[in-house]
């Protein structure tokens, strides 16, 4: 399709490939996609208006929130409530799943969101995104339980992320490819920028947050030492590292330019298999990974293929180029965990 084509008109053309589309999937990125604007519009208005700064409160996860973080909450559980396209709705923000108010159709899907992914970069004016992952509801119709959305990630219908930067990106795959879309601000639409988006097999340049190198198991302290070493080390070529604290925005470069980004296991909280998670950060770019020809693991398995065994599981995520993610597992095969 041309480049400025509207993302109406991709769904439209998308669903159209389908004989027994009943539209719906269409409806439900269409009404999310208001919520992303909208909080674009909060991100981009946040030295303005008064949403910068800590909400007060802690989630699930024991983590600050931030204002934002809760109103771009809000924005994706407003959008969705009343459309009947979504059984439940499950997010980093919220302990349980959301239900919908009684009097609201249940739909046939399930929508598992980040809202606010990179929460620490947003009072300092770096990329911030929102994830989300859709997936089949097992009943539809009916008000979604925990247990429902315990789905491993191969079984997602589509899964994306925006990230609000220079400018505004929505990049989405229904297992078709990945596309990537640019909001034109002056229009309030959203308009193809890359279509079938390929991450290169091979990189040269890597993303972990190297201030825990101390608590890294033995794996990744040799992983990192060779790529520091550059062309006089094992690897034979000189590595980069960038590393920006949002997945959203670490990740999108990996998506246009290559890489690969690591957030391992480590010691610090040796309770703890991780810090990200897995059905609203891990799986959905996982599944954009794959689908854009890079891979995804938690250093030794398909992360697609990890049976979720509650809402807010965390795992070490490494994602990215093809054979950099098969590299690190060998090193995992080789060098072990602690
Ligand atoms: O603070 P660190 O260790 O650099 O971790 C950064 C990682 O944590 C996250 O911010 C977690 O996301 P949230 O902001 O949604 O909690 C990732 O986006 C990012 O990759
Ligand atoms: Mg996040
Ligand atoms: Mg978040």
């Amino acid at each position: 399709m041309d480049i400025g084509t509207t993302l109406t008109h991709f769904l439209l053309e998308e669903e159209r490939k389908y004989n027994d589309a009943s539209g719906e999937f269409t409806r439900l990125m269409s009404d999310l996609t208001t919520a992303i604007r909208a909080i674009s519009s909060a991100v981009n208005r946040a030295g303005i208006e008064d949403v910068l700064g800590q909400a007060g409160a802690t989630n699930v996860q024991g983590e600050e929130q931030k204002k934002l973080d809760v109103l771009a909450n809000t924005l994706i559980l407003q959008s969705m409530e009343a459309m009947g396209h979504v059984a439940g709705l499950a997010s980093e923000e919220m302990d349980e799943p959301y239900a919908i108010p009684a009097g609201y159709p249940k739909g046939k899907y399930l929508l598992v969101f980040d809202p606010l992914d990179g929460s620490s970069n947003i009072d300092v004016n770096i990329s911030v995104g929102t994830i989300f992952s859709i997936l089949k509801a097992p009943r539809p119709g009916v008000d979604a339980t925990v247990e429902d959305f315990l789905q491993a990630g191969a079984e997602q219908v589509a899964a994306g992320y925006t990230v609000y930067g220079g400018c505004t990106q929505l990049i989405y795959s229904t297992g078709n490819g990945v596309h990537a879309f640019t909001l034109d601000p002056h229009v309030g639409e959203f308009v193809l920028a890359n279509q079938d988006l390929k991450i290169p097999h091979e990189t040269a340049e890597y993303a972990i947050n190297a201030s825990n190198r101390r608590f890294w198991e033995p794996a990744i302290q040799q992983y990192v030492q060779d790529c520091e070493e550059g062309k006089d080390g094992p690897c034979g070529k000189n590595f980069n590292m960038r590393w920006v604290g949002s997945m959203v925005a670490d990740f999108h470069r990996i998506l246009m330019r290559g890489g690969v980004f690591l957030y391992p296991r480590d010691l610090k909280k040796p309770e703890q298999p991780g810090k990200l998670r897995l059905l609203y950060e891990a799986n959905p770019m996982g599944f954009l990974a794959e689908q854009a020809g890079g891979a995804c693991t938690d250093g030794m398995r398909r992360m697609l293929d990890i049976q979720p065994e509650s809402l807010h599981q965390r795992v070490p995520v490494v994602i990215g180029s093809k054979e950099e993610v098969d590299r690190v597992r060998e090193y995992y095969e080789k060098y072990g965990s602690a």
